[in-house]
Protein backbone atom coordinates (compact mmCIF):
# COMPACT_ATOMS: atom_id res chain seq x y z
CA UNK A 1 0.00 0.00 0.00
CA UNK A 2 0.86 3.76 -0.91
CA UNK A 3 1.89 5.27 2.21
CA UNK A 4 1.17 8.38 0.46
CA UNK A 5 -2.48 7.40 0.23
CA UNK A 6 -3.03 7.25 3.89
CA UNK A 7 -2.20 10.25 5.76
CA UNK A 8 -1.51 10.28 9.54
CA UNK A 9 -2.68 13.80 9.83
CA UNK A 10 -5.14 15.45 7.72
CA UNK A 11 -6.26 18.94 8.82
CA UNK A 12 -9.17 21.17 6.19
CA UNK A 13 -9.87 24.10 6.67
CA UNK A 14 -8.74 24.50 10.42
CA UNK A 15 -9.77 27.87 11.92
CA UNK A 16 -9.02 29.40 15.56
CA UNK A 17 -11.39 32.41 15.96
CA UNK A 18 -10.67 33.81 19.99
CA UNK A 19 -12.76 36.07 21.76
CA UNK A 20 -11.20 39.46 22.54
CA UNK A 21 -13.18 40.27 26.58
CA UNK A 22 -12.16 43.69 27.41
CA UNK A 23 -14.33 42.67 30.82
CA UNK A 24 -15.20 39.76 32.72
CA UNK A 25 -18.78 39.98 31.57
CA UNK A 26 -18.18 39.78 27.69
CA UNK A 27 -17.50 36.51 28.39
CA UNK A 28 -21.40 35.98 29.50
CA UNK A 29 -22.64 37.52 26.43
CA UNK A 30 -19.95 35.20 24.07
CA UNK A 31 -21.18 32.71 26.00
CA UNK A 32 -24.72 33.01 25.13
CA UNK A 33 -23.27 34.90 21.77
CA UNK A 34 -26.52 37.55 21.98
CA UNK A 35 -24.40 40.32 21.88
CA UNK A 36 -21.85 39.66 18.99
CA UNK A 37 -20.72 42.58 18.17
CA UNK A 38 -20.09 43.99 21.29
CA UNK A 39 -16.56 41.36 21.81
CA UNK A 40 -13.91 41.89 19.02
CA UNK A 41 -12.91 38.77 17.89
CA UNK A 42 -9.76 37.53 16.67
CA UNK A 43 -9.07 34.73 14.00
CA UNK A 44 -5.79 32.96 15.48
CA UNK A 45 -5.85 30.26 12.48
CA UNK A 46 -7.77 30.76 8.66
CA UNK A 47 -8.18 27.84 6.99
CA UNK A 48 -5.37 25.49 7.34
CA UNK A 49 -4.89 22.73 5.55
CA UNK A 50 -2.45 19.88 5.81
CA UNK A 51 -1.42 15.68 5.09
CA UNK A 52 1.20 14.63 7.17
CA UNK A 53 2.00 11.12 6.13
CA UNK A 54 3.87 8.54 8.81
CA UNK A 55 7.37 9.10 9.14
CA UNK A 56 7.39 12.60 8.33
CA UNK A 57 8.64 15.46 10.25
CA UNK A 58 7.10 18.60 9.99
CA UNK A 59 8.69 21.84 11.03
CA UNK A 60 5.86 24.67 12.00
CA UNK A 61 8.10 28.27 11.32
CA UNK A 62 6.75 31.60 11.10
CA UNK A 63 7.38 35.08 13.03
CA UNK A 64 5.90 35.72 16.41
CA UNK A 65 2.03 35.40 17.05
CA UNK A 66 2.01 33.84 13.45
CA UNK A 67 -0.13 31.19 14.91
CA UNK A 68 2.09 27.96 15.22
CA UNK A 69 1.33 27.23 18.95
CA UNK A 70 -1.76 27.59 18.54
CA UNK A 71 -2.23 25.04 15.70
CA UNK A 72 0.14 22.17 17.76
CA UNK A 73 -2.86 23.07 20.61
CA UNK A 74 -5.56 22.21 18.32
CA UNK A 75 -3.30 19.01 16.83
CA UNK A 76 -2.81 18.19 20.54
CA UNK A 77 -6.03 18.43 21.15
CA UNK A 78 -5.63 20.90 24.07
CA UNK A 79 -7.78 23.22 22.07
CA UNK A 80 -10.77 22.80 20.01
CA UNK A 81 -10.77 24.76 16.62
CA UNK A 82 -13.11 26.92 16.10
CA UNK A 83 -14.28 25.23 12.30
CA UNK A 84 -12.61 22.63 9.81
CA UNK A 85 -11.88 18.89 10.01
CA UNK A 86 -8.90 17.16 11.71
CA UNK A 87 -8.09 13.56 11.56
CA UNK A 88 -5.17 11.94 13.48
CA UNK A 89 -4.81 8.18 13.09
CA UNK A 90 -3.19 7.52 16.59
CA UNK A 91 -2.26 8.94 20.13
CA UNK A 92 -0.76 12.87 20.39
CA UNK A 93 1.88 13.65 22.75
CA UNK A 94 3.02 17.61 22.98
CA UNK A 95 5.98 18.37 24.42
CA UNK A 96 5.83 22.45 25.32
CA UNK A 97 7.71 23.71 28.03
CA UNK A 98 5.63 22.94 31.16
CA UNK A 99 2.73 22.16 28.96
CA UNK A 100 0.32 19.16 31.04
CA UNK A 101 2.37 19.91 34.14
CA UNK A 102 0.97 20.60 37.49
CA UNK A 103 3.68 23.17 39.24
CA UNK A 104 2.19 21.64 42.81
CA UNK A 105 2.89 18.04 42.12
CA UNK A 106 6.58 16.85 42.40
CA UNK A 107 7.93 15.12 39.66
CA UNK A 108 7.70 12.16 40.23
CA UNK A 109 3.90 12.88 40.85
CA UNK A 110 3.18 14.53 37.76
CA UNK A 111 5.05 11.35 35.84
CA UNK A 112 2.47 9.12 37.27
CA UNK A 113 -0.42 11.39 36.73
CA UNK A 114 0.33 11.87 33.03
CA UNK A 115 1.04 8.29 32.90
CA UNK A 116 -2.22 7.26 34.50
CA UNK A 117 -4.20 9.48 32.04
CA UNK A 118 -2.43 7.77 29.49
CA UNK A 119 -4.85 4.57 30.32
CA UNK A 120 -1.02 2.53 32.13
CA UNK A 121 -1.82 0.76 35.12
CA UNK A 122 0.04 1.75 38.23
CA UNK A 123 2.16 -1.55 37.72
CA UNK A 124 3.14 -0.39 34.41
CA UNK A 125 4.19 3.38 36.13
CA UNK A 126 6.49 1.35 38.29
CA UNK A 127 8.24 -0.59 35.39
CA UNK A 128 8.98 2.85 33.56
CA UNK A 129 9.38 5.03 36.09
CA UNK A 130 12.91 4.32 36.26
CA UNK A 131 13.80 4.75 32.28
CA UNK A 132 11.74 8.00 32.81
CA UNK A 133 13.56 9.54 35.12
CA UNK A 134 16.89 8.68 33.55
CA UNK A 135 16.10 10.10 30.46
CA UNK A 136 14.80 13.04 32.40
CA UNK A 137 18.27 14.01 34.03
CA UNK A 138 17.24 16.01 36.66
CA UNK A 139 18.56 14.31 39.83
CA UNK A 140 17.23 14.95 43.24
CA UNK A 141 15.08 17.56 41.76
CA UNK A 142 12.57 14.84 40.93
CA UNK A 143 11.35 15.14 44.53
CA UNK A 144 10.85 18.29 44.31
CA UNK A 145 7.72 20.61 42.85
CA UNK A 146 7.81 21.46 39.46
CA UNK A 147 6.91 25.11 40.45
CA UNK A 148 10.74 25.09 41.64
CA UNK A 149 12.04 24.01 38.25
CA UNK A 150 13.79 26.02 35.42
CA UNK A 151 12.56 25.97 32.22
CA UNK A 152 15.20 23.57 30.88
CA UNK A 153 14.09 21.10 34.03
CA UNK A 154 9.98 21.04 32.92
CA UNK A 155 11.11 20.82 28.84
CA UNK A 156 13.57 17.85 30.07
CA UNK A 157 11.05 16.01 32.46
CA UNK A 158 8.35 16.94 29.51
CA UNK A 159 10.13 15.25 26.77
CA UNK A 160 10.89 12.68 28.90
CA UNK A 161 7.66 11.44 30.18
CA UNK A 162 6.52 12.13 26.48
CA UNK A 163 8.65 10.03 24.50
CA UNK A 164 7.78 6.97 26.92
CA UNK A 165 4.23 7.47 26.52
CA UNK A 166 5.03 6.13 22.53
CA UNK A 167 2.91 8.64 21.00
CA UNK A 168 2.02 8.22 17.11
CA UNK A 169 2.37 11.87 16.45
CA UNK A 170 4.22 13.87 18.85
CA UNK A 171 4.56 17.36 18.86
CA UNK A 172 7.46 19.72 20.19
CA UNK A 173 6.23 23.25 20.90
CA UNK A 174 9.99 25.45 21.42
CA UNK A 175 10.50 22.61 23.94
CA UNK A 176 14.13 21.65 22.84
CA UNK A 177 15.57 25.76 22.79
CA UNK A 178 15.83 25.41 26.86
CA UNK A 179 17.76 22.36 26.87
CA UNK A 180 21.44 22.32 27.14
CA UNK A 181 23.36 20.63 24.47
CA UNK A 182 24.22 17.20 26.11
CA UNK A 183 20.05 16.63 26.23
CA UNK A 184 19.34 18.75 22.96
CA UNK A 185 21.06 15.63 21.30
CA UNK A 186 20.08 12.98 23.46
CA UNK A 187 16.14 14.28 21.66
CA UNK A 188 17.41 14.74 18.74
CA UNK A 189 18.26 11.10 18.65
CA UNK A 190 15.01 9.81 20.07
CA UNK A 191 13.24 12.34 17.31
CA UNK A 192 15.21 10.55 14.71
CA UNK A 193 14.14 7.04 15.95
CA UNK A 194 10.51 7.52 16.23
CA UNK A 195 10.72 9.20 12.57
CA UNK A 196 12.92 5.90 12.22
CA UNK A 197 9.58 4.04 13.69
CA UNK A 198 6.90 5.95 10.92
CA UNK A 199 5.70 8.18 13.91
CA UNK A 200 4.91 11.89 13.04
CA UNK A 201 6.03 14.44 14.15
CA UNK A 202 6.03 17.98 14.18
CA UNK A 203 8.26 20.55 15.54
CA UNK A 204 7.66 24.27 16.78
CA UNK A 205 10.75 26.14 16.28
CA UNK A 206 12.48 29.60 15.40
CA UNK A 207 15.79 28.03 15.31
CA UNK A 208 15.86 27.33 11.89
CA UNK A 209 18.84 25.19 11.94
CA UNK A 210 17.08 22.77 14.27
CA UNK A 211 14.02 23.08 11.62
CA UNK A 212 16.75 22.05 8.81
CA UNK A 213 18.10 19.08 10.83
CA UNK A 214 15.13 17.00 11.94
CA UNK A 215 12.62 18.18 9.49
CA UNK A 216 11.98 16.81 5.99
CA UNK A 217 8.90 19.01 5.52
CA UNK A 218 7.65 22.88 6.68
CA UNK A 219 5.18 24.64 6.96
CA UNK A 220 4.81 28.35 7.37
CA UNK A 221 2.33 30.14 8.90
CA UNK A 222 1.69 33.21 8.11
CA UNK A 223 -0.51 35.80 9.92
CA UNK A 224 -3.22 32.26 10.68
CA UNK A 225 -2.63 31.53 7.11
CA UNK A 226 -0.43 28.94 5.57
CA UNK A 227 1.59 30.45 3.28
CA UNK A 228 4.18 27.95 1.98
CA UNK A 229 4.12 23.92 3.06
CA UNK A 230 7.06 22.12 1.25
CA UNK A 231 10.36 20.60 1.33
CA UNK A 232 12.39 21.92 3.64
CA UNK A 233 15.21 23.40 2.25
CA UNK A 234 12.58 25.42 -0.20
CA UNK A 235 10.04 26.95 2.90
CA UNK A 236 13.05 27.93 5.16
CA UNK A 237 15.25 29.84 2.30
CA UNK A 238 11.70 31.89 1.10
CA UNK A 239 11.03 32.47 5.06
CA UNK A 240 14.85 34.07 4.95
CA UNK A 241 13.92 36.10 2.15
CA UNK A 242 10.62 37.08 3.72
CA UNK A 243 12.42 38.09 6.81
CA UNK A 244 15.23 39.82 5.17
CA UNK A 245 13.15 41.88 3.01
CA UNK A 246 11.16 42.75 6.14
CA UNK A 247 13.85 44.48 7.21
CA UNK A 248 14.69 46.18 4.74
CA UNK A 249 11.45 48.62 5.49
CA UNK A 250 11.25 51.32 7.47
CA UNK A 251 9.46 51.44 11.20
CA UNK A 252 6.08 53.34 9.57
CA UNK A 253 6.29 50.38 6.91
CA UNK A 254 6.37 47.89 9.14
CA UNK A 255 3.86 48.68 11.41
CA UNK A 256 1.19 48.98 8.31
CA UNK A 257 2.94 45.69 6.98
CA UNK A 258 1.46 44.14 10.27
CA UNK A 259 -1.59 46.48 10.85
CA UNK A 260 -2.70 45.33 7.85
CA UNK A 261 -2.44 41.84 8.48
CA UNK A 262 -3.86 42.15 11.89
CA UNK A 263 -6.82 43.86 10.52
CA UNK A 264 -8.07 41.14 8.33
CA UNK A 265 -7.47 38.83 10.99
CA UNK A 266 -10.41 40.71 13.19
CA UNK A 267 -12.21 41.23 10.23
CA UNK A 268 -12.20 37.52 8.99
CA UNK A 269 -15.55 36.47 8.34
CA UNK A 270 -17.91 33.44 7.62
CA UNK A 271 -18.11 34.56 4.45
CA UNK A 272 -14.21 35.16 3.76
CA UNK A 273 -14.08 30.93 5.07
CA UNK A 274 -16.93 29.91 2.12
CA UNK A 275 -14.82 31.86 -0.47
CA UNK A 276 -11.59 30.28 0.56
CA UNK A 277 -13.51 26.64 0.80
CA UNK A 278 -14.69 26.90 -2.78
CA UNK A 279 -11.43 28.24 -4.13
CA UNK A 280 -9.89 24.87 -2.92
CA UNK A 281 -12.58 23.16 -3.59
CA UNK A 282 -13.72 21.43 -0.21
CA UNK A 283 -17.39 20.74 0.39
CA UNK A 284 -19.75 22.08 2.80
CA UNK A 285 -18.47 19.67 5.76
CA UNK A 286 -15.30 21.56 5.77
CA UNK A 287 -16.64 24.89 7.16
CA UNK A 288 -17.99 22.95 10.64
CA UNK A 289 -16.84 22.66 13.32
CA UNK A 290 -16.40 20.14 16.48
CA UNK A 291 -19.53 19.74 18.42
CA UNK A 292 -18.28 21.17 21.04
CA UNK A 293 -17.79 25.08 22.79
CA UNK A 294 -21.66 26.31 21.59
CA UNK A 295 -25.20 25.88 23.02
CA UNK A 296 -28.18 25.22 21.01
CA UNK A 297 -30.95 28.06 21.20
CA UNK A 298 -32.73 24.99 23.56
CA UNK A 299 -29.86 25.46 26.01
CA UNK A 300 -29.39 28.84 25.69
CA UNK A 301 -33.14 29.86 26.90
CA UNK A 302 -33.07 26.78 29.77
CA UNK A 303 -29.77 27.88 31.21
CA UNK A 304 -30.76 31.75 30.70
CA UNK A 305 -34.34 31.25 32.55
CA UNK A 306 -32.51 29.20 35.64
CA UNK A 307 -30.12 32.26 35.76
CA UNK A 308 -33.06 34.47 36.37
CA UNK A 309 -34.94 32.12 38.45
CA UNK A 310 -31.91 31.64 40.86
CA UNK A 311 -31.65 35.73 40.77
CA UNK A 312 -35.21 36.22 41.52
CA UNK A 313 -35.75 33.61 44.15
CA UNK A 314 -32.14 34.67 46.47
CA UNK A 315 -33.46 37.72 46.36
CA UNK A 316 -37.03 38.02 46.67
CA UNK A 317 -38.44 38.32 50.40
CA UNK A 318 -40.45 36.15 52.16
CA UNK A 319 -42.64 37.31 54.65
CA UNK A 320 -40.38 40.91 54.95
CA UNK A 321 -36.96 38.68 54.99
CA UNK A 322 -34.35 37.97 52.73
CA UNK A 323 -34.91 34.47 51.61
CA UNK A 324 -31.22 33.73 53.67
CA UNK A 325 -32.08 34.89 56.43
CA UNK A 326 -35.67 33.40 56.17
CA UNK A 327 -33.92 29.90 56.47
CA UNK A 328 -31.17 31.19 58.66
CA UNK A 329 -33.90 31.53 61.57
CA UNK A 330 -35.80 28.62 60.67
CA UNK A 331 -32.85 26.46 61.89
CA UNK A 332 -32.29 28.84 64.82
CA UNK A 333 -33.82 26.63 67.92
CA UNK A 334 -37.08 28.04 69.41
CA UNK A 335 -34.88 28.30 73.08
CA UNK A 336 -32.02 31.06 71.37
CA UNK A 337 -35.31 32.56 69.73
CA UNK A 338 -37.00 33.04 72.95
CA UNK A 339 -33.74 34.35 74.72
CA UNK A 340 -32.93 36.79 72.05
CA UNK A 341 -36.67 38.01 72.35
CA UNK A 342 -36.19 38.62 76.12
CA UNK A 343 -33.37 40.71 76.21
CA UNK A 344 -34.43 44.25 76.46
CA UNK A 345 -33.08 47.07 74.86
CA UNK A 346 -31.14 48.01 77.98
CA UNK A 347 -29.29 45.50 78.42
CA UNK A 348 -28.14 45.17 75.19
CA UNK A 349 -27.01 48.70 75.35
CA UNK A 350 -25.02 47.69 78.65
CA UNK A 351 -23.92 44.77 77.07
CA UNK A 352 -22.21 47.19 74.62
CA UNK A 353 -20.75 50.01 76.42
CA UNK A 354 -19.27 46.82 78.95
N1 LIG B 1 -6.28 32.81 24.24
C1 LIG B 1 -6.09 33.74 23.31
N2 LIG B 1 -6.92 34.78 23.23
C2 LIG B 1 -6.77 35.73 22.27
N3 LIG B 1 -5.79 35.71 21.33
C3 LIG B 1 -4.91 34.69 21.38
C4 LIG B 1 -5.01 33.66 22.37
N4 LIG B 1 -4.00 32.77 22.15
C5 LIG B 1 -3.31 33.25 21.09
N5 LIG B 1 -3.85 34.39 20.63
C6 LIG B 1 -3.41 35.18 19.48
O1 LIG B 1 -3.36 34.33 18.35
C7 LIG B 1 -2.21 34.63 17.57
C8 LIG B 1 -1.39 33.37 17.40
O2 LIG B 1 -0.78 33.06 18.64
P1 LIG B 1 0.23 31.83 18.79
O3 LIG B 1 0.65 31.76 20.20
O4 LIG B 1 -0.37 30.65 18.19
O5 LIG B 1 1.45 32.34 17.88
P2 LIG B 1 2.92 31.71 17.71
O6 LIG B 1 3.19 31.66 16.27
O7 LIG B 1 3.03 30.45 18.48
O8 LIG B 1 3.78 32.86 18.40
P3 LIG B 1 5.25 32.78 19.09
O9 LIG B 1 6.24 32.53 18.00
O10 LIG B 1 5.40 34.17 19.64
O11 LIG B 1 5.21 31.73 20.14
C9 LIG B 1 -1.48 35.74 18.28
O12 LIG B 1 -1.80 36.97 17.68
C10 LIG B 1 -1.99 35.69 19.70
O13 LIG B 1 -2.01 36.97 20.28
Amino acid sequence: MNQKENPKVELTMITKEYDLYKKKSDKIKALFKFSEKSVPHFWGLRGIDLKVYPGEAVGLIGINGSGKSTLSNILAGIIPQTTGQMTIKGETSIIAIGAGLKPQLTGLENIRLKCLMQGLTNEEVDAILPDITEFADIGDFVNQPVKNYSSGMRSRLGFAIAVHNNPDVLIIDEALSVGDDTFYQKCVDRILQFKAEGKTIFFVSHSLNQVKKLCDKVAWIHYGELREYGDTDEVVANYNKFIKWFRTLSEQEKKEYQDDYKEKQKNFSADDLKKIASERGHGKSALRGPAIGTMSLLTKVVLLFMIVGIVVFGTINVRGRSFKSYFAEKETPQVEKQLARDISAEQLYETFID
